[in-house]
């Protein structure tokens, strides 16, 4: 070999051990054969001291069924793979080098499994190439909370945290499609707390706002999961109850207009205690709208404002 090859073999090995990605040659054994500098500050081994060892046994981490599948499909098939951080977070468990400024524990991956061919063009070792893509992931996953965390804010009533009226009409509305669909029943409970006009009068809005955030936590303590409640109003509330006819909403609303009956809310030095009336209705036929469905419940509602108060009415 002249002085030029073997020094254009120099350099370019000098640059596979200094590229800010990592490399690993491993044998059709998964044995370790060579890995870079990369490797060996991330791992903290020496690539001396892994040579020859079983790469599993280097890294217990590394899904053995999974990986394994990939490395044959590379070997037989003579191609690429390339696994992103999405589908899996990383290869090798790394720590990052950043762990205040980074919110991410351990490094992400994106990896490249390569087939080496020997002279005789068989498949005889596989390169893996590790690239950090910590920055991109933290990143993607930040925005991506970020929007989840907008999405939840604008369908939620910020004072009492249920669904705010918008999204609780859109789910009234899925509600009537589903059940027009599959022929099956739900009820619609409104509730409306009585003469609230005082409570804010003698005690002040912000004691108006605890009852009413109170009254909230009632309600979402008593629903069953797959109940929908929402604020419909100022001092209006609704709730959808899938799978419920209205003798059993009626039941149910009997039961949460008690409990809020009895419940004294500790305002500071004060007690306020406060009562609700409540309109129920089922799911008909003849109703083609949400706003059909609503004038119904609404309807009862009144009903039991015009009949005293504090107590339910099913149409
Ligand atoms: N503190 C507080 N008060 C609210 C809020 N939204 C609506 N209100 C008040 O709720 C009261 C509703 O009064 P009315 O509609 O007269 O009803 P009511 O006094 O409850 O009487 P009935 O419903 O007829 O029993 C008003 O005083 C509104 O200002 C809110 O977010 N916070």
């Amino acid at each position: 070999m002249s002085d030029q090859s073997l020094r254009d073999i120099h350099w370019m090995l000098e640059i596979l051990q200094t590229i800010d990605v990592g490399l690993v040659v491993i044998n059709i054994e998964y044995e370790i054969q060579n890995w870079n500098g990369f490797m060996e500050n991330h791992s903290g081994h020496r690539a001396q001291k892994v040579q020859n060892r079983n790469l599993f046994d280097v890294f217990p981490e590394l899904p053995h069924t999974w990986f394994c599948q990939k490395v044959d499909t590379v070997r037989e098939l003579n191609i690429r793979a390339f696994t992103t951080w999405e589908q899996r977070p990383y290869l090798f468990r790394f720590r990052t080098y950043h762990p205040i400024t980074s919110t991410a524990e351990y490094m992400y991956q994106n990896s490249m499994l390569y087939p080496l061919e020997n002279t005789s063009g068989e498949v005889e070792y596989i390169a893996i190439v590790i690239f950090d893509v910590t920055d991109v992931a933290t990143n993607k996953l930040a925005l991506q909370q970020a929007n989840s965390e907008l999405a939840r804010i604008s369908r939620t009533d910020a004072l009492t945290q249920l669904y705010n009226r918008g999204y609780w009409e859109e789910c009234l509305y899925r509600e009537l499609l589903r059940c027009r669909r599959h022929q099956h029943t739900a009820s619609l409970i409104l509730l409306d707390v009585d003469h609230f006009k005082p409570v804010n009068d003698t005690h002040g809005h912000t004691a108006g706002d605890a009852v009413l955030r109170h009254l909230s936590r009632t309600i979402r303590q008593n629903v069953r999961e797959t109940d929908i409640p929402g604020r419909y109003g100022g001092e209006e509330f609704g709730i959808i109850l899938p799978e419920t006819d209205s003798p059993k909403a009626f039941a149910f609303a009997e039961r949460l207009r008690g409990l809020i009956e009895e419940e004294a809310i500790q305002i500071g030095d004060n007690s306020v205690s406060i009562t609700v009336s409540f309109g129920v209705a089922e799911l008909e036929q003849n109703m083609q709208t949400i706003e059909d469905w609503i004038t119904r419940a609404d309807e009862a509602l009144y009903q039991s404002k015009q009949s005293g108060r504090n107590q339910v009415t099913a149409t």
